[in-house]
């Protein structure tokens, strides 16, 4: 395993590299063409060069600083979090490499673990908001947000919300598609903390950080158990910060 410092959201942290055998090419079809940064939906191009092949999981944790405990065993924990973490090739089609993070789930100690992770980083930060995407950001958002004291608001599908909403259209790795928000659930001022399982394009990191400005809070991080490095969404964020485990 190689180890080196990085600097990252402005805190020193340490970056591990392995390998695993079952994790391989995120994606064997051509990359579709999408926006470079919090922009709305543009057309995905037939014609987009294929992705990059080499897949490898790289551990973000963090080393201890002036104003974080170091939590222990961080080694373990990220470990166990990969291994929880099932791989199906082909689903939901052909050409892509599902992470099924259901499986994670069936661990109990794998997924304390990634709370933990997350409590740890953000239980200090004076959020307000753990905002949650549908339907994966649901699982892990809300005992976050318990943990720190924060309220827990979902980021749901269209027409699932009863009340008054504000829409975002965002792009996919294929198609486009809508998250909405309670209008009064998130207010100017608010500190937010976006919860996903997984960043792929960017495109839903990117339609929740919008829902969330717009109404006047501030985001003060992404955080995604899963990052698929080679769909660049960290790009697409610009300099809004993103926090993953397991990429
Ligand atoms: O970075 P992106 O390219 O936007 O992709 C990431 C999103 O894709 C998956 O959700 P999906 O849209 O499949 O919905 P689901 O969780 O309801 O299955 C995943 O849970 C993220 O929310
Ligand atoms: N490869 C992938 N695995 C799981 N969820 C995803 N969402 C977008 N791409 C995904």
């Amino acid at each position: 395993m190689n180890t080196h410092k990085i600097l990252f959201n402005s805190n020193v942290v340490i970056q591990r590299f392995s390998h695993s055998g079952n994790f391989v090419n995120p994606l064997k079809s051509p990359t579709p063409s999408f926006p470079t940064t919090c922009q709305k939906y543009q057309p995905i191009s037939a014609s987009a060069p294929p992705a990059a092949t080499t897949a490898r999981h790289h551990f973000h944790t963090y080393s201890s600083s002036s104003h974080m405990a170091a939590p222990t065993s961080d080694d373990d924990r990220i470990s166990r979090i990969t291994s929880a973490i099932r791989v199906i090739p082909d689903f939901p089609k052909p050409g892509i490499l599902f992470q099924d993070i259901t499986t994670l789930l069936l661990d109990p100690v794998a997924f304390k673990d990634t709370i933990d992770l997350f409590v740890e980083r953000y239980k200090d930060k004076d959020i307000s908001v753990v905002a949650g995407v549908e339907a994966r950001g649901f699982i892990f958002g809300p005992p976050i947000a318990l943990a720190i004291g924060a309220k827990f608001v979902p980021m749901r599908k269209p027409n699932k919300l009863p009340g008054p909403v504000i829409s975002e259209e965002y792009s996919l790795e294929y198609g486009k598609d809508k998250i909405e928000m309670h209008v009064g659930a998130v207010e100017a001022g608010d500190r937010a903390l976006v919860i996903d399982d997984l960043i792929a394009t960017g495109g839903t990191l990117c339609a929740a950080i919008n829902l969330l400005e717009r109404v006047g809070a501030h985001v003060v991080e992404c955080a995604c158990v899963i990052e698929l490095p080679e769909l660049k969404g960290r790009d697409r964020l610009g300099d809004k910060p993103l926090f993953v485990l397991v990429s």
